[in-house]
């Protein structure tokens, strides 16, 4: 189905709830953009990481918030990510990245920067964006027509986790997950949460393909103005 009217779609949620995989699956389908907020964030983290920016210094990392330019590409079949025109999306993955992200993204001068930029790339999406993240629908695009909070247990997502990482220790990873969710909850700016109008989906029991037809139909009610 093609987009009729542009329609801005808000999906937040802790790791590994299925938030990326769903909202290209769905802007795919729907024919709209789609933005991953995270790789913007893990973007900015690598680019102080390879600036040697100690990134447990939050006035280090303020100071240079404003320097890296950071560029999404937002075709759900190829969304790309750049960084002062390197293209970063293999390294924005690896565990030193993953590990510092949300001590970067904590830091005011890195949300207004990069907040901005996701605004401003919502307002170009003629056709429609699915956003997704930690904070869309409570602090980018409050406004956004469609807000959905994916969840999923612990175990749950720590298996798909394990199921992409080569080797990787189901316990070791759970952890890993848990602590960096209760990080981005607990940060005092624009920390993970639901938005009080969001629509919350437990992925825990579904596959993909449920989860995505569940939030397709959602879209296309708020179209119908049911
Ligand atoms: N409903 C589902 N059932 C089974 N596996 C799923 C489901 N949704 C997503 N997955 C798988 O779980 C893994 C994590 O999904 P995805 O990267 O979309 O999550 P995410 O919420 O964007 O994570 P993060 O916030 O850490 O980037 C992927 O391997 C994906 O294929
Ligand atoms: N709207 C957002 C999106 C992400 N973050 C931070 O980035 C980290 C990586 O996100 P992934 O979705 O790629 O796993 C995440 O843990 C947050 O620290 C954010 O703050 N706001």
């Amino acid at each position: 189905m093609e987009s009729a009217t542009p329609v801005i779609v808000a999906i937040d949620g802790p790791s590994g709830t299925g938030k990326s995989s769903t909202s290209k699956a769905v802007a795919a389908q729907l024919g709209l953009r789609y933005l991953d907020t995270g790789a913007q964030y893990r973007a900015i983290t690598w680019w102080m990481v390879n600036n040697g920016i100690d990134v447990e210094d939050p006035s280090a990392i303020a100071a240079v918030a404003g320097k890296p330019e950071i560029v999404s590409g937002t075709d759900p079949k190829a969304p790309t990510i750049m960084v002062d025109g390197v293209d970063v999306a293999k390294q924005i993955r690896e565990q030193d990245v993953t590990s510092k992200v949300s001590a970067v993204s904590a830091v005011p001068e890195v949300r207004a920067r990069i907040t901005e930029l996701q605004r401003n790339i919502a307002a170009a999406a003629a056709e429609g964006i699915v956003v997704e993240g930690r904070d869309i629908g409570t602090t980018v695009l409050p406004g956004a027509d469609v807000k959905i909070f994916l969840t999923a247990s612990p175990e749950a997502r720590a298996a798909r986790r394990s199921g992409e990482l080569k080797n990787a220790d189901l316990n070791a990873t759970r952890e890993a997950l848990v602590k960096r969710d209760a990080a981005d909850s607990s940060r005092k700016v624009a920390p993970l949460a639901k938005a009080d109008d969001a629509i919350e989906v437990d992925t825990t029991e579904l596959t993909l393909q449920q989860v995505v037809e569940c939030v397709v139909t959602l879209i296309e009610e708020k179209r119908a103005g049911k």
